[in-house]
């Protein structure tokens, strides 16, 4: 997407067709700074603290990332190594595994002494096609937002809430469910986007907001408080979130406080959409809530926060006493049952086991 009038990608394969340049997005909205990794730990370390971050772009990051051993050293025993290395960077996220199995199932078989080369491509080929993929979202997600909005008067907006950042910077482009939101408001169609702020790390603040400003998408920003009351006073039409695991049988893992947001939607009869692209879905896992590993953060974020001072310096401040302890669960489940499609590059599936199955009949 476009931050100002040029066209940016959230990870790029660098001039020196070693290292990957990425959009470092922890400081985001207040500093635009591109940052350069050409190293396995530099991009663990990227992966980790969340210069990337978002489930399909940790997955494409760690693609790179083992294309950079393949460089250093293209043995069996690096390729695992390298896997094992990034693999512990972030538990949740299922992309991260889909992308490190892909590129060790394509290198395995290879002669050493091509992997290297072969690694770079492929690594490129997944950012490419994760491209492809959202943009499919988009059009699939888009006839939704078109049928609400012929149900409303002329020019009114249709008003989606979201949480968390499910946009272009959590993806290599277009995102999973902000794609849709893309995709209406250069057809023309009135959109309008409550963005929830989502605590700890406010992605919603500081990168959802950001991105819809920096693409004339009208939006408000709301604590993550409000969607309930919201959704009561018949201010939402719809929610669109992403997802970072979605199971087999239709369960959504996705950032923190998805689930609330899930539970008003369905008090509130409010359309609840999962955008997510088929990487993201575990086939290997049916039962979110017993089966997916929820990543605890650092209470560090919880009781900090990031901001820019008055005089233009971004810096932390501490909001809570300092002998206050803080649990930082990143993620949560939301059962199939409150979601009301997954809206996938194949089209929009029911959150079931069949629902998935007839979308994906090779699973
Ligand atoms: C298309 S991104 C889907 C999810 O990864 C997104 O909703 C999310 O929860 C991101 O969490 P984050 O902790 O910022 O990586």
């Amino acid at each position: 997407m476009n931050v100002g009038d040029r066209h940016y990608r959230t990870i790029w394969l660098s001039d020196d067709g070693r290292s990957v340049e990425i959009i470092d997005q922890r400081w985001l909205p207040h500093d635009f700074r591109v940052e350069k990794v050409g190293t396995v730990a530099g991009i663990a370390t990227a992966i980790r603290d969340m210069w990337v971050r978002g489930a399909p772009l940790i997955g494409v990051t760690s693609a790179y990332g083992v294309a950079m051993q393949m460089a250093d050293d293209p043995s069996d025993a690096a390729l695992d190594g390298v896997w094992e290395v990034l693999h512990e960077t972030r538990p949740t996220a299922i992309n991260l595994r889909w992308a490190l199995d892909e590129m060790r199932g394509f290198l395995r078989p290879l002669p050493s002494e091509q992997r290297a080369q072969a690694a770079y491509r492929r690594a490129g080929e997944i950012a490419d096609e994760d491209v492809g993929l959202n943009r499919a979202i988009g059009v699939n997600g888009l006839e939704i937002i078109k049928d609400i909005a012929a149900r409303k008067q002329p020019g009114e907006p249709v008003n989606i809430l979201t949480h968390c950042n499910a946009g272009w910077l959590a993806t290599v482009d277009y995102g999973t469910a902000t794609a849709p939101i893309y995709l209406a408001t250069e057809a023309g169609i009135p959109v309008h986007v409550y963005v929830d702020e989502t605590r700890p790390r406010n992605q919603g603040a500081q990168l959802t907001a950001w991105e819809m400003a920096g693409h004339g998408v009208p939006h408000t920003l709301v604590v993550d408080n409000a969607g309930g009351h919201l959704m009561q006073r018949g201010q939402i039409d719809m929610v669109i979130v992403g997802t970072d695991r979605t199971t087999a049988d239709g369960d959504v893992c996705n950032k923190i406080g998805t689930y609330l947001k899930a539970l008003a939607a369905a008090d509130n009869d409010v359309p609840f959409y999962v955008a997510l692209p088929s990487p993201t879905i575990d086939w290997t896992v049916g039962d979110g809530l017993a089966e997916i590993p929820i990543e605890q953060r650092s209470s560090d974020e919880v009781s900090l926060v990031w901001g820019k001072t008055a005089n233009g310096e971004i810096a932390q401040v501490r909001i809570s006493p300092e002998t206050t302890p803080a649990a930082n669960p990143a993620f949560d489940v939301t059962p199939a049952r409150l979601v009301t499609g997954l809206i996938t590059e194949r089209g929009v599936a029911k959150a079931s086991r069949e629902g998935l199955k007839a979308m994906f009949p090779g699973r």
